[in-house]
């Protein structure tokens, strides 16, 4: 039912239809393995979105099959979300600072609404700022930082959970190319210390260094590659 435990995602002839003539995603069969590291590229309106949203129960397929850590997300109920998004570390479009709170209760805020007292969220929302390079922001408003900053603050949020998956839609969309490098530094970290991570980029300079590489075109899979890099799938 829930196919091989090293599977994270996985996705079994899935569309999603918006409309009648809006079909964003066509028959998508993609296993994505725990550990991976996976680049979803493709042009604009291709669907790289649309598949990230559908992971995180966001959007639901109009048919086929899509499981992730084991739960079928197409049957999941609304009471089943905090327990999917839990594991989900989500740098998303949709999911802005909040501008008038500190950086550091922004970090705060995952863990809070999880349960956990003041003193452990901050303790957590610190130490997950360290590690994007952060720490000495964190009393800031979110607005007095750079695109870069505000980037790297929404992944200290999305891994303050300690989630097993990340998914970030063009987290480096709009960065220059030294604070586009810091923001694919910090996801790389967190793929190295065994989170899976999935990132749509239009930024073909980060494919190089992939060791999964996706290619959407009209809501198709088009291309699929991997390379046997150290530490990469097989
Ligand atoms: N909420 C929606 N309602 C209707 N159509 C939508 C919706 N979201 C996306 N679409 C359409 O679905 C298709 C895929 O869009 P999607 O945003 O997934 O592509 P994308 O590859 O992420 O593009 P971009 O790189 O521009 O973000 C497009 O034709 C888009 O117009």
């Amino acid at each position: 039912m829930t196919g091989p435990s090293h599977s994270m995602i996985e996705f079994n002839q899935v569309s999603k239809k918006y409309t009648r003539d809006v079909v964003a995603l066509r028959d998508i069969t993609l296993t994505v393995n725990k550990g991976d590291l996976i680049f979803l590229a493709g042009p604009s309106g291709a669907g790289k979105t649309t598949l990230l949203n559908l992971i995180a129960a966001i959007e639901r397929p109009s048919s086929g099959t899509l499981t992730v850590s084991g739960a079928n997300v197409g049957k999941l109920k609304s009471s089943g979300l905090p327990y999917l998004r839990r594991n989900l570390g989500l740098i998303l479009q949709q999911q802005k600072l909040l501008q008038d709170r500190s950086v550091l209760a922004n970090v705060m805020l995952p863990l809070l609404v999880t349960g956990a007292t003041r003193a452990e969220a901050e303790k957590r929302a610190q130490a997950a700022l360290d590690k994007v390079g952060l720490l000495d922001k964190a009393a800031t408003d979110p607005q007095a930082l750079s695109g870069g900053e505000q980037q790297r603050v929404s992944i200290a949020r999305a891994i303050v959970n300690r989630p097993q998956i990340i998914l970030a839609d063009e987290p480096t969309a709009n960065l220059d190319r030294d604070n586009a490098n810091k923001v694919l530094d910090a996801l790389r970290s967190f793929h190295a210390a065994g989170v899976t991570c999935l990132i749509s980029t239009h930024d073909e300079q980060f494919l190089d260094s992939a060791n999964r590489v996706v290619f959407l075109d009209q809501g198709q899979i088009v291309d699929h590659w991997r390379k046997s890099a150290a530490g990469g799938a097989a």
